[in-house]
């Protein structure tokens, strides 16, 4: 009998039909897909050690990835499982691959690999279901960040946003201003004096194809006018008295400011922005914005009305923390919400004028923040964040002035102050980040639903040795 009830999935399914019986997976099940879907049955033939072919023979158990309409809705598919096999079904390849991640939690993780049967008909409630992982604070080797792609994806988590420049060091190659990199992604340049390095472009576009495999897509960020002190100490002219100021390696935040008034902080700013726009295929360029204490709020609005369009001009969306809300030109760029308030009257303005918000309130979604006061990394000025908090929230409707349908979706920032390890990521990652995904994909939220659903899960993320936080509100199988 299955092991793994039709439902006991993270996030839950849109609509989900038990029908009993189910389909049992042995050595001969193959995996049959049409050539265009070769990609994401390649990965599910690796993930149960199965064959992949373009044609199963007759009477043979299969799974059967095929591409067709289903009903129409962005990444939708339906998951089909009787005892002859499975058979999953999406118009596009990202809803396969969604349907493979569901797939794979039905699988029982020891015993007999009898999967549930029934039928599964799936679709997001919102399309940016994103993770952040800063790597300016503590740089993360490619190799790390490929990892937790591949964690994130196994929750349909689709936007990886990568903080790559502030006070401590610059992590991004940017071929025309090379001492970002020499000097600003040197050893020492991290909090504490450790964790410096930086992605070459080659790593970077590496990483962008890595994500694409796994229907991520890299949204990369230049915190500016703030943050700035690593990129001011490689080029000194970006002050305003010329003078470098001394590298940082401590976690003060909102001190450092580009020169507002010079027209070579625009000139830097479009050499950044147009290597930046050439590297990355995906929609989003995130510019920062935030803790820009050391800016006057005119500055700031000159700063923006001049950034804002540099992005525009590269075809690409501009993306900021929401302070960018305040400028008028914000109204073609998405706002990303960092308060800890449920009310903002320049997000809601902005809102009215066509701006579009990422929901990350830093007291419910912010998984740098310790889960209590006993948790060894992390901070706690947004208050601790135990798996609970950080789930039982709604994004549609968290924000007075911001209705659903100004929301895109919502996204869990790691920042990385305290962070040293891939498994420093997982341990604040998981399992709050599970939750925030579930925001982001179902309908609805169910709180002891979802503790069950992941006291289950467990033994996934123990048999592929992620160093997840086992939360003492969940019942951990
Ligand atoms: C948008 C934003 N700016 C600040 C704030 O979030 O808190 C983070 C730590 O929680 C810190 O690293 C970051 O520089």
């Amino acid at each position: 009998p299955p092991t793994v009830a039709l439902g006991s999935v993270i996030p839950a399914p849109v609509d989900v039909r038990p029908s009993g019986g189910g389909f049992r997976i042995t050595a001969r099940t193959v995996i049959e897909a049409p050539a265009a879907a070769r990609g994401v049955a390649e990965q599910l033939g690796e993930a149960l050690r199965l064959r992949v072919v373009g044609h199963a023979p007759p009477r043979t158990g299969k799974i059967a990835l095929e591409l067709g309409k289903v009903n129409g809705k962005p990444e939708s598919y339906r998951l089909t499982v009787d005892k002859r096999g499975v058979t999953l079904r999406s118009a596009t390849t990202a809803g396969l691959f969604n349907g493979v991640q569901t797939l794979q939690q039905l699988v029982p993780v020891s015993g007999p690999r009898t999967i549930a049967g029934g039928e599964i008909i799936d679709y997001p409630r919102f399309g940016y279901r994103g993770t952040m992982l800063d790597i300016a604070r503590h740089f993360h080797t490619p190799g790390e960040i490929k990892r937790h792609i591949d964690e994130i994806s196994k929750f349909k988590v689709n936007y990886l946003h990568l903080h790559l420049s502030d006070d401590q060091g610059w992590r991004i190659q940017i071929d025309s201003r090379p001492r970002l990199t020499t000097v600003g992604g040197a050893a020492g340049t991290g909090v504490d004096g450790v964790g410096g390095g930086f992605l070459t472009k080659a790593d970077y576009r590496d990483l962008v194809r890595y994500a694409a495999s796994r229907h991520v897509t890299i949204v990369p960020e230049i915190d500016m006018p703030g943050h700035v002190n690593a990129a001011q100490v490689a080029y000194p002219e970006l002050t305003c008295d010329g003078v470098a100021p001394p590298p940082r390696t401590d976690t003060a935040v909102g001190y450092s400011s580009l020169c507002i008034g010079s027209e070579t902080t625009y000139r830097f700013v479009e050499d950044v922005v147009r290597e930046l726009a050439e590297m990355t295929p995906g929609p989003f360029i995130h510019i920062g914005g935030d803790e820009a204490h050391a800016t006057t709020q005119a500055d700031y609005l000159t700063f923006q009305k001049r950034v804002l369009p540099l992005v525009t001009k590269y075809g690409k969306t501009a993306y900021g923390w929401n302070e960018i809300a305040a400028a008028p030109e914000a109204n073609v760029a998405v706002a990303q919400f960092w308060s800890s308030a449920t009310q903002n009257p320049a997000v809601a303005a902005a809102v009215a004028n066509g701006t579009k918000v990422i929901m990350s309130p830093a007291n419910l979604a912010y998984i740098d923040q310790k889960y209590d006061p006993t948790t060894r990394l992390g901070l706690s000025w947004a208050g601790y964040i135990e798996v609970r908090k950080a789930y039982d929230w709604d994004p549609g409707t968290h924000v007075t002035g911001v209705p659903e349908s100004a929301v895109l979706g919502v996204e869990a920032p790691l920042w990385s102050e305290t962070l040293r390890s891939l498994d420093d990521i997982e341990y604040m990652a998981w399992p709050r980040l599970a939750g925030i995904a579930e925001l982001g994909w179902s309908p609805a939220r169910d709180w002891e639903s979802f503790r069950t659903r992941l006291g289950a899960y467990g033994p996934r993320w123990a048999a592929r040795g992620v160093d997840f936080y086992r939360s003492p509100q969940i019942d951990w199988a």
